[in-house]
């Protein structure tokens, strides 16, 4: 018998998300069927998908149930998983609050990269603590066709490689992921950003995101070019006790980062439902038959 399964879309400077409440984790959603929800011709569409889970039901998130009433299992738009998504969490803020679960100020919220702390503004945007970078040893570098660059190695809890290029142009389609080398530096995949400078302080970014490909946003990804940069300048906010903020530009709007003393990382920027509705389980059920 085919049920009525409920959905929102929204997004995050234009990282958008199929959102499927789903408090008592009691629907199956395989890699297949989260890609089919993802399709942007043949399903609903998105970068990627929120299965919104209390954290208490979710075998991956009960440890985290004391400090977080909800989990974001976020999933990339092929259906892979992936550790953290720092404008799905804020998307994922925006729905709570959407939908009567939390109220406008701070909240936690359990991912696979850990407890998140989100502010919900009264102006509208919403920032996420999203926690210290790591920076590997060892160089990396990217490459697109016949141009290479070399690369930062950053990780927010999933792993980016950072690359200063002369014109976002030159990371060409980016239809395919780029190359990295060394071979065995990623061995997870990777998401890639490609940077240029604005002004002090300034960037502007286009992303590769592992699962997804270009997308017009990715905050893990505007976060680590906000570190990578920072290190370019000289700027260390451990070392100096001063914080560091970069306005990082991409394709779909504007993220503000801001690196503190203690390497804490605030990310704020906008936050949208912008519709909801229902699928047909017989629809997704046809799709995996
Ligand atoms: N768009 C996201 C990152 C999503 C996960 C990424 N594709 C990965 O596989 O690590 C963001 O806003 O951070």
């Amino acid at each position: 018998m085919s049920t009525r399964i409920a959905f929102l879309k929204g997004h995050g400077t234009e990282n958008d998300f199929v959102i499927v409440p789903d408090p008592e984790n009691a629907l199956d959603l395989p890699p297949a069927a989260v890609a089919a929800l993802c399709d942007r011709r043949a399903g609903l569409g998105g970068d990627g998908l929120l299965h919104v889970v209390r954290s208490a039901a979710h075998p991956e998130a009960r440890g985290m149930a004391a400090e977080a009433e909800w989990f974001m299992d976020y999933r990339n738009g092929d259906g892979s998983v992936a550790e953290m998504c720092g404008n799905g969490v804020r998307v994922f803020a925006r729905y709570l609050q959407h939908a009567g679960h939390v109220t406008e100020g701070d909240l936690a919220v359990a991912t696979r990269g850990g407890v998140k702390t989100v502010h919900i503004a009264k102006n509208g945007d919403v920032t996420v603590g999203m926690g210290r970078a790591l920076l590997p040893a060892g160089d990396v570098e990217v490459s697109v066709g016949e141009r290479e660059w070399p690369a930062r190695n950053v990780n927010m809890g999933n792993p980016h490689a950072v690359a200063f290029v002369a014109d976002l142009d030159h990371a060409g389609d980016l239809y395919a992921p780029p190359s990295h080398a060394p071979a065995g530096a990623y061995p997870d995949g990777v998401n890639v950003e490609f940077v240029v400078d604005r002004g002090p302080r300034h960037v502007a970014m286009r992303v590769h995101e592992r699962g997804s490909g270009e997308t017009r946003s990715c905050g893990t990804g505007a976060c680590a070019v906000a570190v990578a940069t920072a290190r370019r300048d000289g700027l260390d906010p451990a070392a100096t006790g001063t914080p560091a903020t970069y306005t990082v530009d991409v394709p779909g709007g504007t993220l503000v980062i801001t690196e503190r003393p203690d390497g804490e990382i605030e990310m704020t920027g906008p936050a949208v439902i912008v519709a909801e509705g229902e699928f047909d389980s017989a629809w997704l059920e046809g799709v995996l038959a």
